[in-house]
This record gives C-alpha cells, structure tokens and sequence, in this order.
C-alpha cells in the first residue's frame, strides 16, 4: 500500500492546478486518471472546441467585411483542420505528464473507487492519503430513449474525421449552439430540436433570441418545444423521431442535453462522502461530508458555472488551504462566461433580468455597439452591449453580443470584480484603436 500527503481523483483543471503547487511545496502528491491527462477542457471541451472554431470565425469576420468590398471565398477542409487540432493537442497531455512528474508528482493510470474514507484502490492496488482530492468532473447525459446506441456526443464531434451531409444536435445549451455554429459554416445541413423553446439558458435572453434569428438566417433550422422519442438506423443514415411527430434523418445525431456527475465508479458511500444528482456536496471550504475529502471542478453541486476558470479557481484555493495560506471560505468572484457563437454571447457580474427584477438596486444601460465606428468598420452593425450598474454608478454586470464579446467581457471584468470607478478608469492608458479607450465613457450617465 502506498502512502500519499494528497491524492487526486481526475487530472483535469481542477486537480492539476493544486497538485503541481503541492508538490513543488513539497507535499507527496499522486494523481489517478482513468482517461487522458488534463481532462475535458483540453481533451474534449473547450481547445479543441476554439481551434476548430478558427476558421469558422475568420469566415464570419470575412463575411461582415463583405460590404467593405471584402470578397471572400473560403473554403475548409474539414480533414486537415481535425489533423492540424489532433498535431497541436496531442501534445499536451504529454507534456503535462512529463511536467507533473519532474514536480515529483506520481501518475496512477486507471479507475478510482473508494475502499474506506482515506484508501481508493485502482486495478487492484490501494492508495492511501490523509487527504484525498475529488475532481472527476462530468460526463455527457444521457436520453433513456430507444436507440440511444446511436448517438454521439461532443466528445465524438470534436474528433470526426469527415462532416456529414446533415446533423441533428438535440438541446439547445452551450454545446448545441457552438457545435452548431462551427457544422453550419463548416458545410453543413443543421438542425437543433429543443425541448422548450429557449437557447441558451442564463445567458442575456434578448441576445440568445437576436443569435437564434441570425443562425436561422444562416440556415440553421430550429425546432422548439420537440421531445425526441427514439432514434433508429434508416439505411445509411439516422432518424429521429419526437413526441410530437416530428421525423428528421441525419448522418450524425449529437445528444447535447446536459452533463452530469461523474460519481458512479466512486462508491462514494464507502467513503461516507454524501452526493446527490448534481454532484458532490461541499462546504464553503470545499470539503466534503468527510472533512479530509475535498471536491473541485464540476463535479461539485454548485450554483456556479461549470467551466475551467471556476475548476482552477477552486483548484487553487484547496492548494492554498492545504498549505496553510488562507483558513478563509472560498469567495468566488464574478465569473465570467461566454458561448462561442457566431457571433459570441458573453457576459458577467448581475445580469439585466436580475437588475430588472430589482430595479431600485440596479440600473440598465443598453449600448448600440454596431453604430460605433469601430464595430460599423469592421461591419458589425448589431453588436450590442448591456452594462448595469448599482445606485453608486458601480459597474456590476455587462452582457455583450458580438464577434469580439469575449475581449469585450475579459476588460470589464476588473472593473466589475474590482469595483474600479470612473476615476481609475481615467488613470489607465490603453493601445488605440481599441473598445477599452472607450470603458471611461460608459460610467457617464
Ligand atoms: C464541449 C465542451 C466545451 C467546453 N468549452 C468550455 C470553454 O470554452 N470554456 C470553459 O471555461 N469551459 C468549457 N467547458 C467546461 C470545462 O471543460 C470544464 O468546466 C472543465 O473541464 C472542468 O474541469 P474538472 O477538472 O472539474 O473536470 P474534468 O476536466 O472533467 O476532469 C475530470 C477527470 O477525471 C477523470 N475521472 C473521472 N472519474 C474518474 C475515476 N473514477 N478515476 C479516475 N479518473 C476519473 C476523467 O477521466 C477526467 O479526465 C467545456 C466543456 C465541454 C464538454
Ligand atoms: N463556452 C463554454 O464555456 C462552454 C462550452 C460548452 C460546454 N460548457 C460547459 O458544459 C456544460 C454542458 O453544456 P451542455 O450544452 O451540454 O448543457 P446545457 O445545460 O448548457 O444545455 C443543455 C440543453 O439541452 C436542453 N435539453 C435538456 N433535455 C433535453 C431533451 N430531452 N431534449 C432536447 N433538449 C433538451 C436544455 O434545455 C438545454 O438547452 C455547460 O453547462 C458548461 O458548464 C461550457
């Protein structure tokens, strides 16, 4: 039996961001993973995910450029983008590997369960440790419907060789409307079939209506309020079918609805750790039921997004309490998020609809950010912004609709998280042309 400081269970942003510290601080740390090193983030999640998107933006920037006299006609090579995303990531887990390892951290390859509160057994081998890291994240839902053999999820479109012809993506959250953005400008016939009959929840709903009316205009066929019933092969090809009646056939069906925990292989209960359907439960020190178990990442059950800067956050802040820096709860600031749309949906801090629910606290400020001459340049009349503000005219939330919503929300953030003002906004210059040069405007009235 071999003995550990720490163990992680899972080596994704929310493990591997606390165990290189703690080793370098030198703690004995070891980490266990049952697939590949650094997890869905870099894996199957948000790298492979932006370098497929690449091109696909450099398509939508070209075409807003159309009326500038751009003439553009692009052409992607669905084949050679996977090659050039597969050469670039492959990498990754192996270097990280080698990272973690020359930190003195010791990679256990397999999958971890439980045998008592401080023992997890892999393949036959018992680790102990006195304190103990879960950070296995989530997997992909799944329907409970006939023919749900036939489905894929992310994880398999962020790998596929060739497009098909025709894709039906079930759901309507972040995974549906990206993967959607990036098969539509890739070549593709899509359909997304929505439960109910809004996209992206929690999002700014005005802008997730504004993109669902654009990606419509860009071919994207929408059908709300459709529960899908089963899915069979059809020739070469697979068909769906929904409760209303609804028939569509597709050479790819993605299930798209949701991610839960990974807890199962666990046996949690021979932990005494206590879970429910949403993930671990945690204190605000991120401890579990059992005080020397911790949680990290998305497998926790949280009301904060599930996104790696959230796991890293976390991930940090266990470091830092088990090396005696902070006995303080965690704190989460702001956290800001975006959907890698076309264009993105982004935002962070209160939201407008919080803001109008409490109108005496808040005030809304809507930005026609197309009618700047920046945006009118580069030919991006409806980008839009929504900053709201408290009664002191702090800036406390901002949701953005535009190409470039992701540098828009990552420079308001400070402001919103710091509750920087007017005044320190005035102390900072900024490289022009640029929408930063513009942020001191936006606390006038
Ligand atoms: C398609 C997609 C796109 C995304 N895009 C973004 C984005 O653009 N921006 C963003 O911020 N977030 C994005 N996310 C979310 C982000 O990937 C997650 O929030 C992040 O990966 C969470 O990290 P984690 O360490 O908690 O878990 P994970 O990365 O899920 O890592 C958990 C690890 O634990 C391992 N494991 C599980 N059970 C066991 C076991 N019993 N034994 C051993 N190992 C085990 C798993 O194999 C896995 O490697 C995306 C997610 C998806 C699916
Ligand atoms: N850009 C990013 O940061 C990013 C990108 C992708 C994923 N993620 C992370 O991954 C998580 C999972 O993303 P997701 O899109 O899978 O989940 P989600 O919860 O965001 O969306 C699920 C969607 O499926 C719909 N749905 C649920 N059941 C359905 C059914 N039976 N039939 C049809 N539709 C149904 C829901 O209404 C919703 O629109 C996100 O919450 C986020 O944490 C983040």
């Amino acid at each position: 039996m071999t003995a550990f400081d720490i163990l992680f269970i899972g080596s994704g942003q929310g493990a591997w961001n606390a165990a290189l510290p703690l080793s370098m601080s030198g703690k004995k740390v070891a980490i266990i993973e049952r697939d590949k090193i650094l997890g869905v983030c870099t894996n199957y999640g948000c790298n492979p995910k932006i370098i497929l998107d690449g091109p696909i933006k450099l398509m939508e920037d070209a075409e807003l450029l159309e009326t500038a006299g751009l003439q553009s006609e692009f052409k992607l090579d669905w084949g050679k983008l996977m090659d050039h995303k597969n050469k670039i990531l492959d990498e990754l887990p192996k270097t990280m590997e080698a990272n973690l390892k020359k930190a003195g951290v010791e990679i256990i390859r397999g999958e971890a369960r439980f045998t008592d509160a401080h023992t997890v057994e892999v393949d036959g081998a018992s680790y102990t440790a006195e304190t103990i890291v879960i950070a296995t994240g989530q997997r992909p839902a799944e329907l409970h419907i006939p023919g749900e053999e036939w489905l894929k999820t992310s994880n398999e479109f962020l790998y596929l060789p060739e497009l098909p012809a025709e894709i039906v993506l079930i759901g309507a959250g972040y995974v549906a409307m990206e993967l959607a953005s990036i098969a539509a400008r890739a070549g593709c016939r899509v359909h997304i079939v929505q439960v109910s009959d809004r996209v992206l929840n929690g999002f700014h709903q005005p802008y997730a209506r504004q993109l669902t009316e654009k990606m419509k205009q860009d071919g994207i066929q929408f059908h709300f309020n459709e529960k899908v019933t089963a899915v069979q092969q059809a020739g070469n090809e697979l068909q769906l079918q929904t409760e209303s009646g609804l028939t569509l056939q597709a050479g790819l069906i993605v299930n798209a609805t949701g991610r839960i925990p990974n807890v199962e292989p666990l046996q949690l209960e021979t932990a005494g750790v206590t879970y429910n359907k949403k993930g671990i439960e945690v204190n605000e020190y991120l401890q579990t039921s059992q005080p020397h178990i911790y949680a990290t990442g998305d497998i926790i059950d949280k009301t904060q997004p599930r996104l790696t800067p959230t796991a890293v956050f976390e991930a940090k802040y266990v470091a830092g309490r088990l090396l005696g820096k902070t006995s303080e709860p965690i704190q989460y600031p702001p956290i800001a998020t975006i959907a890698f749309t076309s264009p993105r949906i982004a935002q962070v801090g209160v939201t407008a609809e919080e803001a109008e629910q409490h109108s005496d606290q808040y005030s809304v400020k809507p930005i026609e950010l197309g009618k700047q001459w920046d945006f009118a340049g580069r030919g991006e009349t409806s980008a839009h912004l929504t900053l709201i503000y408290d009664k002191d005219k702090k800036l406390v939330g901002a949701a953005g609709y535009s190409q470039e919503a992701l540098e828009i929300i990552n420079s308001l953030t400070p402001f919103i998280t710091l509750g920087l003002t007017a005044a320190d906004a005035e102390k900072l210059i900024y490289a022009f042309p640029s929408f930063e040069t513009m942020i001191p405007r936006y606390f006038q009235s």
